[in-house]
């Protein structure tokens, strides 16, 4: 006879596989810098789990009508944090959703304790050297308002670095597709493989 803890024992490797993912958190939201490969990855993690795929720049730009470089030159960087701020508190009401953040949302201190403190949302770090970001980035400018600023950007980088790495999850992506970016967050976060 089977004991309940056998019968409730995964039985095959896709059984093993199911039930790890069970474990997932119900909202996964992706930070890191220009580039680093949130909205890519973001899109086909929501698509691997079945989740919604929300990209908080494109719910930006949908309500407000304008281009986030358009929201940047008419009124600023603080005003475009603020705004950013409330659309991040709404969006991370639903569950199953995987959040793409814009790489600049963690500088605002509202944000990253809403980010840090909300019980049942993972945040993950995609981690990229500043080599990889400007390559991908490249010609981006006129999408990518703070890229512009270059005589800052490597600044910027490194001051935001320690605060993408408050994140539950860090995942180095340089050397990684984004369908391989996708396999280790899943893994990670399925607690088959925990380390930070
Ligand atoms: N792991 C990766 N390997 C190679 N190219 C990538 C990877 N992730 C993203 N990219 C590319 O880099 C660029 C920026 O990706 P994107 O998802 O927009 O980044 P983010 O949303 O973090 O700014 C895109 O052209 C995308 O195709
Ligand atoms: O790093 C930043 O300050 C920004 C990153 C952009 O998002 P991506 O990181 O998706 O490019 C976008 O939110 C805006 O241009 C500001
Ligand atoms: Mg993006």
């Amino acid at each position: 006879m089977l004991t309940e803890e056998s019968s409730l024992s995964p039985k095959t490797a896709e059984d093993v596989e199911i039930q790890a993912e069970r474990r997932l958190p119900v909202r996964i939201v992706l930070t890191g810098f220009m580039g680093a490969g949130k909205t890519t990855v973001g899109s086909l993690l929501a698509k691997r789990l079945g989740y919604r795929f929300i990209d908080a720049d494109v719910e930006i730009e949908r309500e407000t009508g304008a281009t986030i470089a358009h929201l940047f030159e008419e009124h600023g960087e603080p005003w475009f944090r603020e705004l950013e701020h409330e659309t991040i508190q709404r969006l991370l009401e639903p569950e199953a959703v995987i959040l793409a953040l814009g790489g600049g949302a963690i500088e605002d201190d509202r944000t990253r304790r809403l980010l840090l403190e909300r019980n049942a949302a993972k945040l993950v770090h995609l981690e990229a050297s500043i080599e990889t970001v400007l390559r991908r980035c490249r010609g981006t400018e006129s999408v990518r308002p703070v890229l512009r600023d270059t005589a800052n950007l490597e600044a910027r980088y490194h001051k935001r670095l320690p605060l993408y790495r408050l994140a539950h999850l860090n995942v180095p992506v340089d050397s990684h597709t984004p369908a391989g970016v996708v396999e280790i967050i899943v893994e990670r976060l399925s607690g088959q493989n925990p380390s930070r």
